[in-house]
C-alpha cells in the first residue's frame, strides 16, 4: 500500500489553487517526460526544476543599469502620464528617479486605478524588471515586481526560472509549485545515514526547498549539494526498481533450451551471406545462456545496420527447436512488418510457422492468430504493443525478444515475459549506449555487442551543407536519381505539433515533386499503416526514387540499395538520432552519402555535433560524444517518446553516483527483499515519488 503521507501529493494537479483543466494541460507539458505518460499529480511538480535564476540582488542605480539587464531599483515616483483618451497604442508612463538619474516605467493597456495605487506620486518604491532604451532614454516596461519601500522584503532576490510552454505564465507555474512544496510531509529518511554524512546533504525536503527558493544562483546548479542529493535519490529509486524487476524475473527458474540444431542449420544454409564474427560471438553467448537452466536476461546492442535481426531469428529458432514458442516485439508497425518480411521466408525454409500481430490484424484474422498462438500452431510471432494485450496467450512462450529502441519501459518488458513460464528474454537496442547508461536504464543485464558491420559495406561519405546551397544539392540529387539511385529526404524535427511536422513534410514533398514528378514518395506518422506500407513498398521496389519522410524511418528501416540521405535542419537533431538516420544508407555494397543540411548560424553544440558526424561512423564512439555534448536525455531517445530518462539526475554531472547507488540498492534488497524495514518503508515512499509505482506493486505480487 502507498504510504499515506503521500496522499496530499498524489492528487491531480487540478486540485491545486489556480490550476484548471486548461492550465493543467499546459503544466503537463513541462512535467518531466517519464511522468507525463499518466496524468500529472501534484507531487510531480516538485521535480519541475528551474534551469536558471533571475538575480534581483543587482541594484546598480538607473544611470548604471545596462540595457537588457534585469535590475532592481529604489526609486521615487515623480508623475504619471496616462495615454491620451481613447488611444490604446500609446503606453501609460510613470516617471521616476533615483540619485543617479531618471526613467520611465511603462505599461501597455494599463489599469490606471491599479497604477495609482501601486505607484503613488511622491512615494519611495522598488521596481524590478528588464531595462530597455526608448528614444535614447532608460525605461522599464512592465516590471516583474513593484513593492513599496516597506514591503521590499517580499521581493524574491534570487528568482528561479522554470521551463515554460506557450500560454503558461511563470507566476502560475511558480504558484502551483509553491503549493506542492507546502504539501510535503515530514519524510522519513531513506538514505543511508553514512552516505548523507559523507555528502553533507540536506534532507530531501530541504534539498527541494533550496532549489525552488534559491538564495544564490549556485543553488540552481546540478553540481550543488542539494541537486546532487536529489539526483542520488532518483538514481537510487531507479536502481531499486530495476533490482526488484530483476528479482521478480529471475525468481522463477528458467529451463534449458536445447534443440537438435536441424532447423538452425536450415536457416543458416538459406542465408545469402555469412554471419560476421560479431554476430557469431553474440549468438554463442545467447546460446550458452539459453542452454542454462537459469533465465536469460540479455541486452544485444548493435550499431546501425550491424545485423541484429538475423541474430534474433536464430535465437528464436533455438527456442522453437527446444519445443517452445518465440515472440519478437517491435516498437513500430513499419518495423514489425519489416522484421516479418525478413524473417518469414527464412523461417519457412526451416519449416517454422510464423505470424504477425499488430493493431491492424482484426476480426476473424485476429481470432485465428490468437487461437493458433494458444494451440501452439504458430511457432514464432512478430508484433507491436498488440502482443501485450490480455487476449494474447501462448501455448508455451520460451523466448521473448524486445526490439527496444528505448520505447518500452522496464515494466512493459516484464509484461511480455509474464505470458510464458519464465521465458528467456533478449532486449535489442540499436543505439549503442555507454555502460553507465545501460546500468541506469536496464539494470544488471548481460550485454552482447555487435561491433562489426557485414563485410563489403563502404563508409558513408558525410558532408554538411548550409541551406543556401539547396539548389545545388537538388541538382546533384537529380543526377543521382537519373543514374537510378535512391534517396531519403528527412524533414526537420518540428517540436510544436504534429500538424507542423506534417506541414513541413508536405511542403518539402511538393517542392521536390515539382522537380521529380511522381518519382517522389511521402511517408509520415499520421498515415494509416497500410498507406505507409504502400509508400515503403514503392520505394523499396524502385517505383519512387526519392522518399520524403519524417523521422518515422529513423529506427530500423532497411532499404539496402538506398544510397543518399539528406537530413534537413540537421542542427535540430541529437547525435544519436543523426547516427540512426544516417544508418538508413550504407546498408548495401554501393557507396553512400549523407548530407547534413543546416541553417546557419550554428550554435556551438550543433557545430560540434555535425563535426562528430563527419568524423566518425562508430556508433559506440558517437554515443560517448553525445553523452558529453548533450546529456543522457537525447541519448535515450527524443523527449517525445517518453524515455527511461531522468527528471533530476544529469549523468554528465552525476555519473559518479551510479555505482554507489547500484551497490546501495543491492545491499538494501539483500537485507530486506520485501522493503519491510524502517528504511525499506521509506524507500517505498521514494519509489512512489519518482513514479515507480509499478515496482512497489511487484512486491505485493510476490
Ligand atoms: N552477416 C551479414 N552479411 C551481410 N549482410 C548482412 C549480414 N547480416 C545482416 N545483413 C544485412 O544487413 C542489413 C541490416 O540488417 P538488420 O536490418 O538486421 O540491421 P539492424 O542491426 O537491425 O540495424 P538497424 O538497427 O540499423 O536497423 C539487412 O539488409 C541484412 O540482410
Amino acid at each position: 500500500m502507498r504510504p499515506s503521507l503521500l496522499d496530499p501529493l498524489f492528487v491531480p494537479i487540478t486540485s491545486l489553487d489556480g490550476v484548471g483543466p486548461k492550465i493543467a494541460t499546459m503544466i503537463e507539458k513541462v512535467v518531466p517526460a517519464d511522468l507525463s505518460a499518466r496524468n500529472a499529480r501534484a507531487g510531480d511538480l516538485l521535480f519541475v526544476l528551474p534551469h536558471s535564476v533571475i538575480d534581483r540582488r543587482n541594484r546598480p542605480g538607473i544611470a548604471l543599469a545596462a540595457e537588457g539587464a534585469i535590475v532592481t531599483l529604489d526609486v521615487r515616483v515623480d508623475r504619471h502620464q496616462p495615454p491620451p483618451r481613447g488611444n490604446r497604442s500609446v503606453p501609460y508612463r510613470v516617471f521616476v528617479h533615483d540619485d543617479t538619474g531618471e526613467m520611465a516605467v511603462t505599461f501597455f493597456h494599463a489599469n490606471a486605478a491599479w497604477l495609482e495605487r501601486s505607484l503613488p506620486v511622491g512615494r519611495q518604491v522598488v521596481v524590478s524588471g528588464r531595462m530597455e532604451w526608448f528614444n535614447g532614454r532608460p525605461s522599464m516596461v512592465h516590471p516583474d515586481h513593484i513593492a513599496s519601500a516597506e514591503d521590499v522584503d517580499s521581493l524574491p532576490l534570487v528568482e528561479p526560472v522554470y521551463p515554460l510552454t506557450a500560454g503558461l505564465h511563470a507566476k502560475v507555474l511558480r504558484r502551483a509549485i509553491g503549493q506542492a512544496l507546502a504539501r510535503m510531509p515530514q519524510w522519513p529518511e531513506w538514505q543511508d545515514p553514512e552516505f548523507l554524512r559523507r555528502q553533507t546533504c540536506p534532507d530531501f525536503a530541504g534539498a527541494l526547498r533550496r532549489i525552488h527558493n534559491p538564495a544564490d544562483p549556485i543553488d540552481v546548479s546540478p553540481e550543488a549539494v542539494a541537486w546532487r542529493r536529489l539526483a542520488y535519490d532518483e538514481i537510487l529509486a531507479g536502481q531499486v526498481s530495476l533490482a526488484l524487476v530483476r528479482a521478480k524475473v529471475s525468481k522463477r527458474a528458467g529451463r534449458p533450451l536445447i534443440g537438435d540444431g536441424t532447423r538452425i542449420a536450415a536457416i543458416r544454409a538459406a542465408l545469402p551471406y555469412r554471419l560476421t564474427a560479431s554476430q557469431e560471438s553474440a549468438l554463442s553467448e545467447i546460446d550458452a545462456d539459453m542452454a542454462k537452466p537459469d533465465r536469460m536476461l540479455r541486452l544485444l546492442q548493435g550499431d546501425v545496420g550491424s545485423g541484429k535481426t538475423v541474430v534474433a531469428l536464430l535465437a528464436m529458432t533455438r527456442a522453437i527447436e527446444a519445443g517452445g514458442q518465440a515472440a519478437l516485439m517491435a516498437p513500430t508497425e513499419i518495423l514489425a512488418r519489416q522484421h516479418f518480411s525478413t524473417i518469414e521466408p527464412l523461417a519457412s525454409k526451416a519449416g517454422l510457422s510464423v505470424a504477425i500481430l499488430t493493431g491492424r490484424e482484426k476480426g476473424r484474422e485476429r481470432t485465428a492468430i490468437l487461437q493458433a498462438l494458444e494451440s501452439g500452431a504458430i511457432d514464432l510471432v512478430v508484433g507491436t504493443h498488440a502482443l501485450f494485450q490480455e487476449s494474447v496467450q501462448f501455448r508455451d512462450l520460451a523466448l521473448a525478444i524486445v526490439d527496444e529502441q528505448h520505447r518500452f519501459g522496464v515494466h512493459q518488458r516484464l509484461a511480455i515475459t509474464a505470458k510464458g513460464e519464465a521465458p528467456d528474454m533478449l532486449v535489442m537496442t540499436a543505439t549503442p549506449i555507454p555502460r553507465t547508461l545501460v546500468l541506469t536504464a536496464f539494470g544488471d543485464m548481460d550485454v552482447s555487442k555487435l561491433t562489426e558491420k557485414p563485410a563489403g559495406r563502404r563508409p558513408i561519405r558525410t558532408v554538411s551543407l548550409p541551406f543556401d546551397r539547396y539548389e545545388e544539392l537538388v541538382g546533384r540529387i537529380s543526377d543521382a536519381v537519373a543514374e537510378g539511385q535512391k534517396v531519403y529526404w528527412i524533414c526537420p524535427l518540428v517540436e510544436e505539433s504534429e500538424e507542423a511536422k506534417l506541414a513541413s513534410a508536405e511542403e518539402r514533398h511538393a517542392a521536390l515533386q515539382s522537380r521529380f514528378g511522381d518519382r517522389v514518395g511521402l511517408v509520415h506518422g499520421r498515415m494509416s499503416g497500410r498507406d505507409k506500407d504502400e509508400v515503403m513498398r514503392a520505394f523499396k521496389e524502385g517505383e519512387t526514387r526519392v522518399l520524403v519522410a519524417t523521422t518515422v524511418v529513423e529506427v530500423g528501416v532497411d532499404v539496402p540499395d538506398a544510397t543518399i540521405i539528406v537530413i534537413e535542419h540537421a542542427e535540430r537533431f541529437g547525435l544519436a538520432q543523426l547516427h540512426q538516420l544516417r544508418g538508413r544508407v550504407g546498408r548495401g555494397s554501393k557507396s553512400s552519402t549523407c548530407v547534413l543540411l543546416y541553417k546557419p548560424p550554428l550554435s556551438e553544440t550543433a557545430t560540434a555535433r555535425l563535426s562528430v558526424m563527419r568524423e566518425s561512423q562508430d556508433g559506440f564512439r558517437i554515443a560517448e560524444e553525445d553523452l558529453k555534448l548533450r546529456g543522457e536525455g537525447e541519448l535515450l531517445g527524443t523527449k517525445q517518446s517518453g524515455t527511461p530518462g531522468f527528471q533530476v539526475a544529469r549523468l554528465e554531472f552525476h555519473a559518479d553516483l551510479l555505482e554507489t547507488a547500484r551497490q546501495d540498492a543491492r545491499l538494501l534488497l539483500a537485507r530486506d527483499p520485501e522493503l519491510k524495514s524502517e528504511r525499506g518503508q521509506a524507500i517505498r515512499a521514494l519509489l512512489y515519488l519518482f513514479g515507480k509505482d509499478e515496482a512497489v506493486r511487484l512486491l505485493r505480487a510476490g
